[in-house]
């Protein structure tokens, strides 16, 4: 995170409206200090009538200049240090705002559509580095102002550990400013390219494929599909977490979730006798278990967006289409971390795009990989996934759930995923700071955090059956990580993640 090049600092001076960065650059091969690798595929807009984004664009440009729209403080990580910077810049602040004067940018990380982004500071606090995207309204279409602005909404309703916080959105002059955390990591893109053959091997292709997972079925029970899946948007952390960025191709539907049940193989353990040397008996028996959904199945638009080459099939054909591009795209996004290219992808972009919408089946034939335990169980998600009629492709019906129960993923403790160590893959630098281990508002350390979670459990096991939830055995057990991710059960017997 102390990557700083300081003799390319530049400060935001003390006058609100004289900034110093230029105005936006579109072109995408800009020469920049980008993490993305040249090779990253651009994505593509043919039309835009979705619900969000035809919602009117003036709001954007209409607030006073460099005023805060939102600091966000209803978050799940706000007791993270990036938060107490934030505040502690704030309360020294006259008006009690954020202001781009507060921000000291340190390099340009990267020049998108939209924008640009710099790696940057709070002045009086450089230990919280941030990402912020300033985007110059002046020299956007509107169709792109509509872009900015759903982007914008998107991520002042992110609370997910696998995607963005939005600390502040800032409006100065003709400048839209959005900052975010930063990754250090880079793109997923970029990692892939670095590793031999271009490929990963199936157990980072499987860590990062869950963790892009639940990062979608957390924009699906939000009614967002995503529509630009691609590892180019997939950002890795400074503690080799993912982060899925750039949401300004999503479309907002309603959502209505539900509970259902399904047959499930749960193991018991049971102990004998007392003392230390108790023994434990286990036994296996099938439970009808309710399981919590919420999967924008009614979502639907007609806008061809996203990437060529992960675009679904019923995207190419312009007859509209709803949450299933998520889900194709997922298919094709584990195949390329594989296989190290995409399973459609032809000579030009014409003849990807016919590809993708002839009867063509996924196949694997031609390709020479290692033979790895789980390859077929990860061919057969792929030919899941890659199913060209969205009604019978994985996912479609019932969401994430349906996936995360494929052989693929067997073994993964979902409630756990955060906490799960990342793959040693080539490139990938994990941090490990204090900071990690710390919470800077309350001060109260990892130690302490878990004999307060050992004595919740003991409390919850007490009162098991009383009408307070209990947690999961594998959540309780879960005692390194700030985020802890809950897999609990009522005594009305209905379960929910989250
Ligand atoms: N939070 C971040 N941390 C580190 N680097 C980032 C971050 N966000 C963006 N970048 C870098 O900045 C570049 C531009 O990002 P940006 O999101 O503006 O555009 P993009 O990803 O090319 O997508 P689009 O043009 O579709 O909006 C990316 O290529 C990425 O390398």
């Amino acid at each position: 995170m102390e990557d700083q090049d300081n003799s390319s600092s530049y400060y935001f001076p003390d006058t609100d409206l004289d900034l110093s960065f230029t105005s936006t650059a579109t072109d995408r091969t800009f020469a920049s200090s980008s993490a993305r690798s040249s090779l990253a595929r651009s994505s593509l807009t043919l039309s835009f009538n979705d619900q969000l984004s035809t919602a009117s664009t003036t709001n954007i440009g209409t607030s006073s200049n460099n005023s805060v729209v939102s600091t966000c403080s209803l978050h799940h990580r706000k007791w993270d240090p990036h938060w107490s910077a934030i505040k502690a810049a704030t309360n020294l602040s006259s008006d009690g705002k954020l202001h781009l004067r507060h921000l000291k940018l340190v390099k340009h990380l990267g020049t998108g559509n939209l924008g640009r982004v710099f790696l940057c500071h709070l002045r009086d606090w450089s230990s919280a580095s941030f990402a912020l995207k300033v985007i110059d309204r002046d020299t956007l279409s509107n169709k792109k102002l509509s872009h900015v602005q759903t982007e914008a909404e998107i991520l002042s309703v992110l609370d997910h550990p696998f995607l963005p916080t939005l600390y502040a959105h800032i409006h100065a002059s003709h400048y839209t400013c959005l900052l975010i955390d930063y990754c250090p990591n880079g793109d997923l893109h970029s990692l892939l390219r670095k590793q031999p053959s271009n490929r990963f091997r199936l157990q980072a292709v499987r860590f990062f494929a869950a963790e892009v997972l639940v990062a979608l079925e957390y924009l699906h029970a939000l009614g967002i599909v995503y529509r630009d899946l691609k590892p180019e948007n997939v950002l890795l952390r400074g503690d080799g977490h993912i982060m899925l960025s750039d949401f300004d191709l999503c479309f907002k539907s309603d959502v209505v979730p539900t509970v259902r049940f399904h047959k499930r193989s749960v193991t018991h353990r049971r102990r004998c006798g007392g003392g230390c040397f108790r023994a434990s008996t286990t036994t296996e028996c099938e439970k009808v278990v309710p399981e919590f959904a919420a999967e924008p199945v009614a979502a639907y638009s007609r806008s061809c967006v996203g990437t060529h080459e992960y675009l679904a099939p019923e995207l190419v054909s312009g007859n509209g289409h709803g949450n299933g591009v998520d889900w194709w795209a997922f298919g094709v996004f584990i195949y390329e971390l594989m296989y190290g290219t995409t399973p459609f992808k032809g000579g030009s972009k014409e003849s990807t795009l016919r590809n993708i919408a002839s009867s063509r089946q996924v196949s694997f034939h031609h390709l020479v990989v290692r033979e790895e335990a789980g390859i077929a169980e990860a061919k057969d998600l792929i030919e899941r996934l890659l199913v060209k009629d969205p009604r019978r492709r994985l996912g479609c019906a019932r969401g994430a759930q349906d996936i995360k129960r494929h052989p693929f993923f067997d073994g993964i403790k979902w409630p756990l995923i955060r906490n799960y160590r990342p793959p040693e893959v080539r490139g990938l630098v994990r941090s490990t700071t204090k900071s990690h281990h710390v919470s800077h508002v309350t001060g109260v350390s990892s130690k302490k955090r878990r004999w307060f979670w050992k004595g919740l459990g003991y409390f919850m096991r007490k009162n098991k059956g009383s009408k307070y939830y209990h947690l999961n055995s594998n959540a309780s057990s879960n005692h390194r990580g700030r985020n802890y991710y809950y897999h609990y059960e009522n005594s009305n017997k209905s379960k929910k993640t989250f």
